[in-house]
């Protein structure tokens, strides 16, 4: 049968990056989002500020809900010491297996644990079954409408702690404006908004919300 896009890239990916390099996979990716057909990565724009809040933040421990294809996990990956224990769920199980393949083109596959499951099934499952204690940073990208339910989740299976960076994609678009409005007027987190622009747009605005918890 005919590949999907997720395949496309990937084979793209594995035609014109450099194995073992994960900067030639991320500019692969993005130089086929950019010129021949869109996809819902975080994309260059908006992955530089990620960059920014990883390189500031130095998880030891990182959790990412929506692997997709993989190309944030890389992104995250490739500025994480080999000692940091770095978890992504997918729910999708055909793009957590091109997301398989593109961190292992990547090399980044000793710096990732991919889990493929529904994220309301493994956040309570951290600390158990994944040994996690608390939480440095996560990043959340997968469905715009479990934002909240996901965070809340976090809250009461105590996976967060003082200072755990909570980063977010799609504030604007798609939009996520439940969770801008949980995350901003809560009272647990001190939230700020960065401003981008929509992956591989150079006219939609986007942008990031980046929460801290106050413990
Ligand atoms: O929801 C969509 C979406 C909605 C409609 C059509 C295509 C994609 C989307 C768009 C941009 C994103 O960065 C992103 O993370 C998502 N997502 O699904 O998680
Ligand atoms: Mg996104």
């Amino acid at each position: 049968s005919a590949m999907s896009k997720e395949q496309r890239v990937l084979q793209y990916v594995q035609q014109n990056a450099s194995r073992g390099d994960p900067d030639s996979v991320l500019a692969a990716v993005d130089k086929f989002g950019w010129e021949t057909e869109w996809a819902m990565n975080l994309g260059d724009v908006k992955g530089a500020i990620l960059d920014r809040f990883v390189k500031e933040t130095a998880p030891q421990t990182m959790l990412e809900l929506g692997t997709y294809m993989g190309y944030s996990a890389i992104r995250i990956a490739r500025l994480l010491p080999e000692t940091a224990k770095f978890m992504t769920v997918e729910f999708d199980q055909e793009n957590a297996a091109v997301a398989r393949e593109m961190i292992e083109f990547a090399g980044l596959q000793n710096r990732i644990i991919q889990i493929t499951s529904d994220t309301a099934d493994v956040i309570p499952q951290l600390k158990t079954k994944y040994d996690v204690e608390t939480l440095d940073m996560v990043f959340i990208d997968h469905w715009k409408d479990v934002y909240v339910r996901d965070i809340k989740l976090l809250e009461t299976n105590k996976l967060l702690r003082k200072g755990t960076v909570v980063v977010a994609d799609n504030i604007i678009k798609p939009g996520a404006p439940e969770y801008a409005e949980y995350v901003r007027t809560c009272g647990k987190y001190d939230s700020t908004f960065h401003e981008s622009r929509f992956e591989y747009s150079n006219d939609d605005i986007d942008g990031l919300e980046k929460s801290v918890f106050r413990g």
